[in-house]
């Protein structure tokens, strides 16, 4: 069969009214820039790429610099594009205009331009999650407050793994879909179109380190997993952690299995470790479109009413028995009849 490219995707998707031409703009200027960072991340120690930037973001992290160099480029890219009304960075405090004089467009985008940074200097996959929402009407100048939209109401959302391939995910809400980018074309090829999720898992990904700060029903529901064939799910489970959130995707939405990143003592002050307007929700999108779950342990994430910019929650997502098996246990330990 002949090999179809994401932009003859994005005309097919315009052709079956899932996108205007706006939004189709949109994706092909996020998904060059995302080539940009791909050659940058690949130049490793020989492009002066790794190491501290020497700065910290709103979120009190020190920032590496690739964290800062992928920044630039999804903003470079999209102020020229003419189909921005805004967009909104892990990287930066507040949403940036479309500097005057650029053409506007109506759409908001939201990035973490590069995650999983604490993999850059170790040469181990890092990506890009973006997600995208219309501005609301009669604003020219969206403020923080304009981005606080559910996670229902997203356009479309995707995540880029730069990887020993670099892969491309996406979804306007029609099905989740993959392209891989072609290295000599220089073009990303449809390599996996309607992908399914099996409902049940045997793997599952989460920090084993932060155990002892869970809350019972988490310590619950992973005893049962550890305790394999001989415990009470009666079959073995195994364990990855890759620390790069698109990286653990990216396998799920490959061979199944979970994610979890729960609520803990530690970051309990702070609502999660993950942030739900450019991580939990494009990655909730994508896994439900996918025919999984997401929730945060007791409520579907992309119902969640945001009330902040850089907010955090908990996530949970992937196969969907195991994602509702493991928020049962929340809603049940807190009095929840349902
Ligand atoms: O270091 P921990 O606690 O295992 O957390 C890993 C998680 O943090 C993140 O790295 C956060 O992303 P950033 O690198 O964009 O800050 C996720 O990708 C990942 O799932
Ligand atoms: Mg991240
Ligand atoms: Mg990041």
């Amino acid at each position: 069969m002949k090999p179809v490219s994401l932009i003859q995707f994005l005309i097919e998707e315009r052709r079956a009214g899932h996108i205007n031409a706006e939004l189709s703009l949109l994706i092909e200027v996020v998904a060059r820039a995302c080539k940009r960072i791909a050659v940058a991340t690949g130049k490793g120690a020989l492009g002066g790429v790794l190491g501290e930037a020497g700065t910290g973001n709103i979120q009190g992290e020190a920032q590496k610099k690739l964290d800062v160099i992928s920044n630039e480029i999804l903003l470079e890219a999209n102020a020229w594009g003419g189909h921005l009304a805004a967009c909104a960075s892990e990287e930066m405090e507040d949403p940036q205009q479309i500097p005057d004089g650029y053409p506007k467009g109506q759409h908001l985008l939201l990035f973490d331009p590069l995650d999983g940074s604490s993999n850059i200097d170790v040469n181990i996959s890092v990506g890009t999650i973006f997600s995208v929402l219309r501005c609301p009407d009669g604003v020219t100048e969206p403020k923080a407050a304009h981005f606080l939209q559910p996670g229902t109401t997203q356009l479309a959302a995707g995540y880029v793994v730069y990887g020993p391939a670099t892969v491309l995910v996406l979804t306007f809400g029609h099905g989740t879909h993959e392209f891989t980018l072609d290295r000599e074309v220089g073009s990303f090829v449809l390599s996996r179109r309607s992908i399914r999720i099996p409902e049940q898992a045997t793997e599952f990904a989460i920090n084993m380190s932060n155990q002892r700060h869970w809350q019972a029903p988490m310590q619950r529901y992973i005893g049962e997993l550890l305790a394999g064939k001989t415990g009470p799910r009666g079959k073995d489970f195994n364990m990855r952690w890759v620390a790069s959130m698109v990286a653990d995707v990216h396998r799920i939405v490959t061979r199944g299995g979970v994610f979890y990143y729960p609520l803990d003592a530690k970051i309990e002050k702070q609502g999660g470790k993950l942030r739900i307007m450019y991580e939990a929700n494009p990655m909730a999108f994508i896994i439900e479109q996918a025919g999984g779950a997401a929730t945060t342990g007791r409520q579907r994430i992309m119902e969640i009413q945001p009330t902040g910019l850089h907010q955090r929650v908990p996530v949970f997502l992937g196969s969907k028995e195991e994602v509702e098996l493991a928020t049962r246990y929340h809603l049940d330990a807190d009095g929840v009849v349902g």
